[in-house]
């Protein structure tokens, strides 16, 4: 703050100390009621210098008085108020009382002007006290050098406040033979901390601003969970390859906020200081409750039974409670006889995501202090998507395909962001290697089950996108057809089925094999890898022939965790078919027995596991 802003924030009593500037002094008396007069008063104070005067704030409560007054002769005085039911705010009532029982001319050789301000609807006491002020120094013998002022605060106040004081000080300026000059108006600064703090606290640096360009659902209407894309454009190139993640940083909903707040008992407004030595924040730190709730704490990661013994332990011990202190040591019995029955429910805690929170609100018994909750909780935890696009197409725009998980704090976050709204995040390479091949007529079989398909469209995209380049400059380039085993739920969450992947088949770079599992025919993926398995053994022969080494990768998977396994289980019994095409030379060592072959066949397809082939699973 500098020097005149810290000044002009100062109230002053009478006698002033004045300094040696050489400029008049300027008295600015007020009393108000909220905060309207105090900040009329402060616009004088701020502009007092500029206009030839040095300013001194005084409560009109501090300016009562012959002997004050006789401190207000050298300098113009601005009186400042308003009038509640006909009557002085309580810091006027001396002032304006005193000046009523006057009965001399004590106000001689003082110049003044007065602002008023009141509401019209007031009407028979309208402006009575600034009116009466100014009135009542007058007869008093003091020098009116403006007119009275009147702002009303129903309509127009700060326009009429503005048109006066200009007025004032061009009246006050030829008074007191000043001269408007340039004075370094306290700016209104402010600085801009680092808006990347709290990634850097949380563990994440190098983040990039990105800008939403379009976040949009890609399953039908009325279709759930759904699935959303986003774009996103970014201020510089980025440097990434499909296949690789990025990590975004979320805030939690400000409903489940306001939810533990108001079940802590906890004003929206309440700042902390942390005291412990959290590991993710600095001691000492003073933060808003609500904030360190939004921005710094997972609220949807599920009750553990360690915080559940803890919730226990705040249950005050009496009969009432008998219920509570019962339900919850169900919970947390971790040996015993109990232990089956809190197994079970420690398996609710993660399907239903019950959070500290929701056993919060359902047991109120638990009397829960503030420390005792955060202590609880894990710090926010950055969450990884897969890049759904090729950088091949413009540097700086990157999307992503994501589901909207009913518990989920990120994709809900992002699912609540719009065009034109900001996020940082960190564009991360893939740590697995879930990359295309350098060679890209090698053709590929790939495997995604929904929103799974995120980083197999980048790669898709990609190749388009190279296709489409080298076209442009005349030339050709080879790019192996893929096929692609898409396991949707139905044809309302066969994402970008009819727009991006069907543009793609069309332009020759893939093709599309969707199973949809919700719908009567309840085709799995693996089912239809299963159909489809010769020409799946020809696009691997073809790929086994462009290919370098066994660690080119051909078989790109991306999905479900229990999909990714039935596949792999599906690949087994197309291994034990096809043994001769695969493995030529090794179908008359395969064992007769239909167990032993299996076990072959598994054997082969673990031992390209990671190399030609790789997943990726959530
Ligand atoms: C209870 C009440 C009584 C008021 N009485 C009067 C009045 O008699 N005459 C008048 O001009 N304005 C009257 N006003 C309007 C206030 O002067 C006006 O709202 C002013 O902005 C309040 O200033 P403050 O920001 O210092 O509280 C009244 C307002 C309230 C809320």
């Amino acid at each position: 703050m500098s020097d005149t802003q810290a000044s002009s924030l100062i109230e002053t009593e009478l006698p002033v100390s004045k300094s040696t500037l050489g400029q008049p002094p300027i008295y600015i008396l007020w009393a108000g009621k909220a905060t309207t007069c105090q900040g009329f008063a402060e616009k004088v104070s701020q502009e007092a210098k500029s206009n030839g005067f040095e300013p001194f704030k005084i409560k009109l409560s501090k300016a009562v008085g012959a002997d004050k007054r006789q401190h207000l002769k050298d300098g113009p005085v601005v009186i400042l108020t308003c009038t509640y039911d006909g009557k002085p705010v309580v810091d006027a009532v001396d002032f304006y009382g005193g000046l009523v029982e006057l009965k001399e001319q004590g106000w001689q050789d003082i110049t003044y002007a007065v602002f008023g301000y009141g509401a019209n609807v007031f009407e028979a006491t309208h402006q009575l006290v600034p009116k009466k002020i100014n009135e009542l120094i007058a007869e008093r013998g003091g020098q009116r050098f403006l007119e009275l002022g009147e702002g009303d605060v129903g309509v127009f106040l700060y326009d009429t406040w503005e048109e006066w004081r200009e007025r004032m000080w061009d009246a006050a300026r030829c008074k007191y033979s000043t001269e408007k000059h340039d004075v370094h108006l306290p700016k209104f600064d402010v600085e801009e901390t680092d808006i990347t703090e709290r990634h850097k606290t949380l563990n994440q640096s190098n983040v990039k601003l990105a800008e939403v360009v379009e976040n949009r659902p890609l399953t039908a209407p009325g279709f759930s969970p759904e699935s959303r894309h986003m774009e996103l454009r970014f201020r510089e190139d980025l440097q990434y390859k499909p296949g690789d993640v990025v990590s975004i940083l979320s805030h939690n909903a400000y409903a489940d906020v306001r939810k533990v707040m108001k079940r802590l008992g906890k004003h929206p407004l309440q700042e902390i200081v942390i005291k412990a030595d959290f590991a993710w924040m600095h001691k000492d730190r003073s933060i808003l409750l609500a904030d360190l709730l939004t921005k710094y704490v997972d609220l949807r990661y599920p009750a553990t039974r360690a915080n559940i013994r803890t919730l226990l332990q705040h249950v005050p011990k009496t009969d009432e409670t008998k219920a509570t202190r019962h339900a919850l040591a169900n919970w947390s019995e971790p040996t015993g006889p109990g232990k089956k029955l809190a197994e079970k429910l420690a398996e609710k805690l993660w399907d239903k995501f019950i959070t500290v929170t929701d056993l919060l609100e359902e047991y109120p018994d638990i009397k829960l202090p503030l420390n005792e909750f955060l202590r609880m909780l894990q710090p926010m935890r950055a969450r990884n998507y897969s890049i759904s696009s090729s950088a091949l197409v413009d540097p700086r725009r990157l999307t992503l395909t994501y589901r909207v998980h009913d518990f989920g704090v990120c994709s809900q976050f992002l699912a609540r962001l719009q065009k034109g709204d900001s996020l940082y995040l960190l564009v991360d390479p893939s740590a697995h290697k879930f990359h295309l091949p350098d060679r890209l007529d090698i053709p590929l079989i790939m495997f995604a089950t929904g929103t799974g398909i995120a980083p197999l469209r980048g790669m898709l995209e990609h190749c388009a996108e190279m296709r489409k380049k080298k076209e442009e400059q005349g030339t050709h380039i080879e790019i192996g057809k893929t096929l692609l085993f898409f396991g949707c739920e139905s044809r309302k969450s066969y994402l970008y089925g009819d727009s991006d992947l069907k543009k793609w088949e069309d332009y020759g770079i893939v093709s599309l094999r969707p199973a949809f599992s919700w719908e009567a025919s309840k085709v799995y993926v693996q089912d239809r890898l299963w159909e489809d398995r010769a020409e799946v053994v020809n696009a691997y022969k073809d790929a086994v022939k462009l290919m370098s080494g066994p660690s080119e990768r051909v078989i790109l998977g991306c999905g479900h965790r229990q999909a990714a396994q039935s596949v792999m289980e599906k690949c087994v019994d197309i291994v034990v078919e096809y043994i001769e095409d695969i493995k030529p030379g090794l179908g008359i060592l395969l064992p007769k027995e239909k167990k032993e072959k299996k076990a072959l066949a598994t054997q082969i397809v673990n031992q390209y596991r990671n190399l030609l082939y790789v997943t990726d699973v959530f």
